[in-house]
């Protein structure tokens, strides 16, 4: 065996991250109708070509009328008004409202020239032609001036954003029929071992089904990638690089599990030894996933996270997801961080900063924060729990309950 498992050189995780993001170009563009493109990255920023509303609009049912006509109108004084057209929704009124007169107009409808106030129906008492109000109407009333919501040439949508209900409602009403998206990057994920298990095979003795690739295609999809989930890879390194070589070129990237550590079998290593890419990294401070690798082969990234499911989840956390949202646009790659205060002892101590999968709550304006349940690496029953990842810091005494911890926000709306 050569002496190369136990060479590593330890980075900090914030190092390994920039080492990774170092890598990041933007994925080319493509053209998506709109209904096509909910929860894609914008791959174009949006800014308004008119302004909204773009007419004087009518936000009552009522009668549009000159507010001056109204000032002498009160509860015992009634003022009469000639009603000179009505004007539903969609149609341009015919004549203006001058002195004495008023329309019957209908919400978001064209509020007439010369109107400047719209009375509610429910205030009024009309009769053939006529309409009686006994209410002094203020200038502007219940009109929504032009551009009142949005400006002409506001800048309303950014690159990179994702497209959501909101983005798609402001698409649609500007006429985006069509809409440019980042390509989503292709995955390939290969869980490695012997021991593995396709998920339909019973179970044997010694042996687990793979879990790993299923919950990284699902973060892969939850980043706006498109997870491609390949057959399990033994213990081989030349079949792990024969496996990873034939993919590559239909792939952005690849991800791997399993393997990244010193057993005889982690055969990650042995192809960090006999490949021609550059290895970026091989050991984290961190916990789970001190061993978690990455690579630049042939022009495309190698995330060799670790076998084990905690340090796996972890591994995509920390450094695929901040590369993906790299790949799509967005200018904050790094997850959300906030501080909380920690609801129990985590009394467990490491020589590396632990991340430590969490839920997160707020009382009294106060962020708390607990584990989300067992949190070994091996553990995978806490990550479908966790909404956080809590940072603690390296030390032999873990950290205190009430003490105040980092904490990254795995479920933040996508920014
Ligand atoms: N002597 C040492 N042993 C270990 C060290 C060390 O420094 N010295 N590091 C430990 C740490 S920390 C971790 S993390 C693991 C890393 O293991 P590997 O990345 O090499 O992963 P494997 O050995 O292949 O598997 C570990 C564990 O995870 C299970 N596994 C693997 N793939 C899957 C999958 N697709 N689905 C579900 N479970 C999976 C596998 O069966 C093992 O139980 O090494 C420690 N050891
Ligand atoms: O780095 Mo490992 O995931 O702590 O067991
Ligand atoms: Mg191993």
């Amino acid at each position: 065996m050569s002496g190369y498992r136990f060479q590593r050189k330890l980075i900090k995780v914030e190092d390994a991250q920039q080492a990774v993001l170092h890598h990041v170009r933007l994925q080319e563009r493509e053209e998506v109708l709109l209904e096509e493109s909910f929860g894609r990255r914008l791959a174009e920023s949006v800014c308004a070509s008119h302004p909204v509303p773009h007419f004087r609009r009518s936000g009552v049912d009522g009668y549009a009328v000159r507010a001056e006509d109204s000032y002498q109108a009160s509860p015992e004084n009634a003022v009469t008004l000639e009603v000179t057209e009505t004007i539903p929704c969609g149609v341009i009124p015919v004549s203006g409202v001058e002195r004495g007169q008023a329309a019957r107009i209908m919400t978001g409808a064209v509020v007439p020239s010369g109107a400047d106030a719209v009375i509610m129906l429910e205030m009024t008492e009309a009769s053939a032609r006529e309409v009686c109000i006994r209410k002094r109407m203020d200038k502007g009333e219940n009109i929504t001036p032009i551009g009142h919501e949005v400006q002409e040439d506001e800048l309303l949508l950014q690159l990179g954003q994702t497209i959501g209900p909101g983005e798609a409602a402001l698409l649609a009403a500007f006429g985006y029929e069509r809409v440019w998206v980042f390509r989503k990057p292709r995955v390939a994920i290969f869980s490695t071992g012997s021991e593995l298990l396709e998920v339909g095979r019973p179970l044997e003795h010694g042996k687990i089904r793979n879990s790993n690739s299923y919950m990284l295609a699902c973060q892969v999809q939850e980043a706006g990638g498109v997870p491609l989930i390949m057959p399990i890879l033994p213990d081989d390194p030349e079949c792990v690089e024969a496996a990873l070589l034939k993919i590559m070129e239909q792939v952005d990237f690849i991800i791997t599990t399993g393997g990244v550590s010193v057993g005889d079998k982690d055969v990650l290593v042995d192809l960090f030894e006999r490949w021609d890419g550059r290895l970026l990294f091989n050991k984290v401070a961190m916990r789970p996933g001190s061993p978690t690798s990455v690579g630049l082969w042939r022009d495309r990234l190698l995330f060799a996270l670790s076998g084990n499911p905690g340090a796996s989840y972890v591994g995509f956390e920390l450094f695929v997801r901040p590369y993906m949202r790299g790949l799509l646009g967005y200018s904050a790659m790094i997850h959300n961080e906030i501080t909380g205060s920690l609801q129990t002892d985590y009394s467990k101590g490491s020589a590396y900063p632990r991340y430590v999968r969490g839920t997160v709550s707020v009382n009294n304006s106060s962020v708390f924060v607990k584990p989300a349940g067992k949190d070994k690496s091996s553990n995978m029953v806490s990550i479908k729990d966790a909404d956080c990842l809590i940072c603690i810091p390296a030390g032999g005494r873990g950290a205190a309950k009430g003490e105040t911890v980092r904490v990254i926000l795995l479920k933040e709306p996508d920014l």
